[in-house]
């Protein structure tokens, strides 16, 4: 019948780092035209197809974007999330994993000025606004990335 049966697209996988240092973690104001343009979110990146794991995407994406080595890569949550609003509708599956840097005195750099206005460190009851949709989701939700020193 000719008819071509277009296949709809895959859900994007995406991980994001909770950069602790202290009582704060990394956050940097987004430049994108995908999505979250204008807001607050974590060091974050695709993940590549067939190249890497979730924590080699970590600390590739955390290098490329702050200049930073990244050390102690754990998972903390998956949040499924959907931009079908959107310019460009979309849907990410979102990998959100906890690290420090290797070197915790080290400044991260803004090594993508088109996608991110600078990064800075936030504690955790004064994070910046609007959040990025996934990280808003997450605090709303109770999630606290820091360690539970007990
Ligand atoms: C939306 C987000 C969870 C995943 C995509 O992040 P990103 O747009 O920063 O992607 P890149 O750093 O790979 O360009
Ligand atoms: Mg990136
Ligand atoms: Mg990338
Ligand atoms: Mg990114």
């Amino acid at each position: 019948n000719g008819i071509s049966m277009v296949e709809a697209p895959a859900p994007k996988v995406g991980v994001a780092v909770f950069l602790l240092r202290g009582k704060t973690v990394l956050l940097g104001r987004r430049r994108s035209t995908g999505v979250g343009d204008t807001k607050f979110s974590l060091p974050s990146g695709h993940l590549e197809f067939g190249l890497e794991s979730f924590e080699e995407c970590a600390a590739r994406e955390l290098k490329e974007e702050t200049g930073l080595d990244i050390e102690k890569i754990e998972f903390l949550t998956v949040t499924n999330n959907l931009f079908l609003n959107e310019v460009k509708p979309s849907h990410y599956v979102a990998i959100f994993l906890r690290a420090y840097s290797r070197d915790s005195l080290q400044e991260p750099e803004n090594l993508e000025p088109t996608k991110c206005d600078g990064w800075d460190w936030y504690e955790r009851d004064n994070l910046p606004k609007p959040l990025f949709l996934p990280v808003q989701k997450m605090v709303k939700d109770g999630l606290n990335p820091f360690p539970i020193i007990d």
